[in-house]
């Protein structure tokens, strides 16, 4: 057992230039620790580096620089024990569309030496839900279905740390539960430790017990999901208001904006002002209230303010 699932100390990567493109510098120095037995997600905008970074952990791409360690293993020293740490769920869709369900799992299997008396071909196709499916072919299989079957294929040697790099991009609902719910059951029941790469925030925060963001090749921050959250003071008040009126003189640090159904959003930072402050100043313009809630700042919030996205204009609502 290991304290860290995963070490990566001074981590670069640099990709080749080629005729069309010049080199271009992916990873720029990263450090991140892991712990194992953790949810874990890597955020960043598009071309942050999150799929370098995976590539790497999973031995697909070559580093240029750095040390990265999985579960213990140094990729460099243990190459076949640390890639067999790992388990990688890809973005895209690749399989073998000549293979069905049960023969795709039994190859992976082989390729990864696992005995025929462990595998776990069956068990992993009932976990995913294709158990009935398992001498269809892979080209009959729905999108989901094959994102389930790459799932199990991750999961064939059972490795200690499963990577799922967008796993829920473009999945409905059914899927992205029964996903959630796979993923929370390895986690608990056998200790896995999950590192998840995701575009839905709200998914993130409900998901991982902590987080790194990453940005320009770099790890801008790295926190639990609760502290993350709690670094943005940013509150808003939402008050619907008794009919047409003037805007109030507001606090300093206080801004408005309009909801659609005419509620006006009243933001304020929370560590240095409280609800009842502003509320106060609203109706000390006159303005009559039928309804008011407040919404706390969410990871969006702290992932706008943070990445190079806080440089493109962001609307006040
Ligand atoms: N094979 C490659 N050759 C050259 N440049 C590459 C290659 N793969 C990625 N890059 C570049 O490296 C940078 C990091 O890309 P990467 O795919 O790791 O980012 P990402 O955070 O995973 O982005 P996304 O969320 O869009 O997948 C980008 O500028 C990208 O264009």
């Amino acid at each position: 057992m290991t304290d860290a699932a995963i070490e990566i100390t001074g981590l670069r990567k640099t990709y080749a230039p080629s005729a069309k493109s010049p080199a271009k510098l992916a990873l720029d120095g990263v450090d991140l620790t892991i712990p194992a037995g953790s949810i874990f997600g890597l955020l960043g905008p598009n071309g942050a580096g999150k799929s370098t970074m995976i590539n790497i952990m999973a031995g697909l791409v070559l580093k240029s620089e750095g040390s990265v360690k999985i579960w213990g293993f140094d990729q460099d020293v243990n190459p076949r024990q640390s890639r067999a740490a790992i388990g990688v769920m890809p973005q895209e869709l690749v399989l073998d569309p000549f293979f069905t369900p049960r023969g795709a799992l039994d190859v992976q299997a082989g390729l990864w030496g696992v005995p025929k008396s462990q595998r776990r071909t069956m068990e992993l196709l009932e976990m995913v839900g294709l158990a009935d499916k398992a001498d269809a072919y892979a080209r009959s299989l729905s999108g989901g279905m094959r994102r389930r079957l790459l799932l199990a294929k991750a999961l064939v040697h059972s490795p200690r740390v499963l990577v799922l790099d967008e796993p829920t991009a473009g999945v409905d609902i059914e899927l992205r539960n029964m996903l959630w719910r796979n993923v929370r059951k390895l986690n608990e029941q056998e200790g896995t430790t999950i590192i998840l790469t995701t575009h839905y925030l709200e998914e993130a925060q409900e998901m991982c017990d902590e987080i790194a963001i990453i940005d320009q090749g770099r790890v801008i921050t790295r926190d639990t999901t609760a502290n993350l959250v709690g670094r943005v003071g940013a509150k808003t008040l939402v008050v619907t208001p008794g009919g047409p009126t003037a805007i109030p003189p507001l606090p300093e640090g206080v801004s408005v904006s309009e909801r659609p159904g005419g509620a006006l959003a009243f933001s304020y930072d929370a560590r240095g002002m409280g609800a009842g402050t502003v509320l106060d100043a609203i109706r000390a313009g006159g303005m009559t209230l039928i309804d008011v809630k407040t919404e706390e700042a969410d990871l969006e919030d702290v992932f706008l303010q943070l990445t190079s996205k806080a440089k493109e204009p962001v609307s006040a609502a």
